[in-house]
Parts: structure tokens; sequence; C-alpha cells
């Protein structure tokens, strides 16, 4: 991963800057990752083309991830997801981009009797990994590829709760704004919510441990870490309130509760 796609893209970064004026890049079509590894692909398609790399992606965010605190141990599941939780309105927890599935693994060791249905969306390449996973994936837990930019299919709207990963960091503010519309347009007013698990910076003096991807992820996605205000505006833009973040400690990733506003 770092060999084959990282540093070749960052090497060419003076070069891309310097033709574009030092802009920040925006498009993820035409960014550094097309310039340093000489393709047309986007990052995720890259790592869909290539098997072993998006293999070793994949390793590289759940690995990522056991490193750092978890939602389900500082978020108050009991009384915001499970307190009034319906299993006829639509699934409990759908974890869209979800990787090799790490976080609804983790909700489920930690809620083995919690009732609705919990489902993982990610693309073919990552689907086919998280089904031979070892230890396999627990039986309540269904595998669905799902392309986040389309909208969420029937059987899988009204959830409860629709939960994502370090995954709005991956892409540019459109697209962002594409992706949580889709989810929007799935969740049912009063009921469902929308957590993002993700670094939100302070305005000033932010820590390194959350700084420290924004090269990255400049790099590799156009794209940015974000600070509270600017959560707060690409929510509001998509017809979206924060209702609360909660934070382990200021160095992890918080988790942002977003809903439908009332009106
Ligand atoms: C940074 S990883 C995060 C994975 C997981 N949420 C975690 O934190 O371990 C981004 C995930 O988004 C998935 N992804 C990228 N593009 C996608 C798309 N268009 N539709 C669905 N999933 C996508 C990738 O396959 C990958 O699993």
């Amino acid at each position: 991963m770092c060999f084959e796609a990282m540093i070749p893209t960052s090497q060419g970064l003076p070069e891309f800057l310097a033709q574009t004026d030092y802009q920040v890049p925006h498009d993820d079509q035409k960014g550094l990752i097309q310039y340093g590894l000489r393709t047309d692909k986007s990052f995720f398609g890259v790592l869909q083309e290539n098997q072993r790399l998006g293999a070793a992606f994949n390793r590289f965010t759940t690995v990522y991830a056991q490193q750092r605190p978890r939602w389900v141990d500082f978020y108050p599941c009991e009384e915001r997801l499970l307190y009034g939780m319906n299993a006829s309105t639509g699934p409990l927890l759908v974890d869209v981009g979800g990787g090799l599935s790490g976080e609804i693994r983790a909700f489920h060791t930690k809620y083995p009797m919690a009732p609705g249905r919990l489902i993982l969306e990610d693309l073919p390449n990552t689907i086919s990994q998280v089904v031979a996973t070892d230890p396999p994936l627990p039986a309540a837990v269904e595998p669905v590829e799902q392309d986040l930019l389309t909208p969420q299919p029937l059987e899988y709207q009204h959830a409860r709760a629709y939960f994502r990963l370090l995954i709005l960091h991956d892409w540019p503010e459109d697209k962002c704004r594409a992706i949580l519309s889709h989810l929007r347009n799935a969740m049912k007013l009063g009921y469902s919510e929308i957590l993002i698990n993700k670094n939100v910076l302070p305005g000033t003096a932010a820590p390194w441990q959350q700084t420290s991807l924004v090269w990255t992820m400049m790099a590799m996605l156009a794209s940015q870490e974000r600070t509270r205000s600017q959560w707060s505006q690409m929510l509001m833009a998509v017809g979206l309130k924060i209702v609360d973040i909660y934070s382990i400690d200021p160095t992890s990733e918080s988790l942002i509760e977003a809903t439908l506003p009332d009106k």
C-alpha cells in the first residue's frame, strides 16, 4: 500500500501543486493520485481493480481501528439506539462502507441480543473479502454489496442508525453531500439517525494525531479532515442537524450523531 500507492502519489505532489497553482485539489477524478499513479481511476477504483492492494488496504483499516477507542464504548447505545428500536420499521444498524466489519462485529459482541438486522455494506471486492474472514462474520451480520454513491435499497431504509467510520474524510465535499443525501432520503423522521465516527478538529491547535492524516487525505482522495463548524455546515447543507458530538479523548475520532430536523 505504502510503496505501491502512497509513495508514488506523494512523489508527484510538488510537480502537481506547481502545475495547479498550489490550489487545494477538490476533484477526486483529477487529483494527485491520478497524477502520481498515471491512472484515470479514483483511489477506491484502484483498490477495486487491484485485489491484492485492496486486501492490504482493508487489513490496514482494520488494524488502524483496533488501535483506536471504539464508538460502542463511549456512545450511549442503550439509550440512543436500543431504546425505542422497532425491528419492523427497518434494520437496527447499517454500516455504510464498513470494510472488514470491525465496528459492526464490536457492536454485536457487546449487544448480542439487540433486536433488529445488522447490515454491512461495501463494494464487491471488499464484501468478498469480508465473507472469507477468519474468524467468520457472525451470522447476525448481513454483508451486502452496495455503492454508497447510490440510494439505499428499500429493504435498508428507515434504519435506526446509519453508521460510518472513516468514510466521509475519503470524499471531497460534493461527494460527501451526495452520500449524505442518499442516507437522508432513507431516514425516517423522528426515528433514524446518522452516526459519523470521525475526527472533529478544533478550530485551532488541533492535536497532531488528528492533523497527520490531512496530507494523506488530500493526496490520495482530494479530501480532508473537518472541524466542528465544517461538519455542521455540511450536514446542514443536506438537511441534517447535529444532535450531539461524543468524544472519549481529544486525539481520537468522535461520534457525531445527526438526525432530520423536526421543522
Ligand atoms: C477507510 S475504509 C473504512 C472501512 C471501515 N469503515 C473501517 O473503518 O474499518 C473505506 C471503506 O469504504 C469503502 N468504499 C469506498 N468506496 C465505496 C463505495 N463507492 N461504496 C461503498 N463502499 C465504498 C471501501 O471499500 C472501504 O471499506
